[in-house]
């Protein structure tokens, strides 16, 4: 049987003063640490033996991963990174806080731009200090950086990912864990519950907190369970 476990990063800089992240490359807080060395003594106490792991471009679901992999002493499992695997991106509430915002334009407008399924924010202006066009990762990568995402946009590039380099490994019956973020884990979380459009808003992933998945031959989930149960936060019917 595979087994996936899907980590969001620990609390990052960004988080802790509750501003818009999306693909800016912020690092972890010492909390954030703290969630991805437990999140390591969860995966380890699970027994749970993985052979390779996904992340994204993104310094904080990287960091969560060493940390996690160094506790679980398998700092030797291939990882993979992929910009495909990062956070969906802010457009242009990206640096701001999200408080702040809610005064500004209500948080009804807010909650729309975040958690909506299909309506993105608007588009980051060119050349604005978080235009990462030129970041010489995604030169390397091969990857047009978006001017803005919803979560849709953000299934549209994590679905074929998913399909093309993970899919395959979990259905001939490998154990991976994929460390990622917020948002490209909630699309995740679309696909393998098969959440509605609608039903996907209410949906939340709690920092650092591995969510372990064990998976029929369709890869369709038969048993869900965050590991920090203190932490856990409700998850789509099986
Ligand atoms: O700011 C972000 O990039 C994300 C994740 O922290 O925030 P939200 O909770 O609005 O999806």
């Amino acid at each position: 049987m595979a087994r996936l476990a899907l980590i969001r990063h620990g609390q990052s800089q960004w988080n802790l003063e509750n501003r818009f992240t999306g693909w800016v490359d912020v690092d972890l807080t010492d909390r954030g640490r703290a969630e991805a060395k437990k999140a390591g003594d969860l995966l380890k106490a699970s027994g749970v033996e993985f052979s390779a792991c996904f992340t994204s471009v993104q310094k904080r679901a990287i960091r969560t991963l060493w940390i996690a992999l160094d506790d679980m002493d398998r700092m030797w499992l291939p990882v993979t990174r992929a910009w495909q695997l990062n956070e969906r991106h802010y457009g242009g509430l990206t640096g701001l806080n999200k408080a702040e915002t809610a005064e500004k334009h209500g948080e009804e407008q807010v909650k729309i731009w975040r958690r909506s399924y299909d309506i993105p924010p608007p588009p980051l202006e060119k050349g604005s200090e978080f235009d990462l066009s030129n970041d010489p990762r995604y030169k390397l990568y091969g990857c047009k950086v978006p001017a803005t995402e919803s979560l849709k946009l953000t299934l549209d590039r994590v679905q074929p990912y998913f399909e093309k380099e993970i899919a395959p490994r979990l259905k001939a019956g490998e154990s991976l864990m994929i460390a990622a973020h917020g948002n490209s884990l909630r699309a995740l979380v679309k696909i393998l519950f098969n959440v509605s459009d609608d039903e996907i808003v209410h949906v939340e992933i709690p920092t650092g907190n591995p969510l372990l998945l064990d998976l029929d031959g369709g890869l369709k989930p038969t048993s869900a369970k965050y590991l920090d149960e203190e932490r856990a936060t409700k998850l789509p019917t099986l």
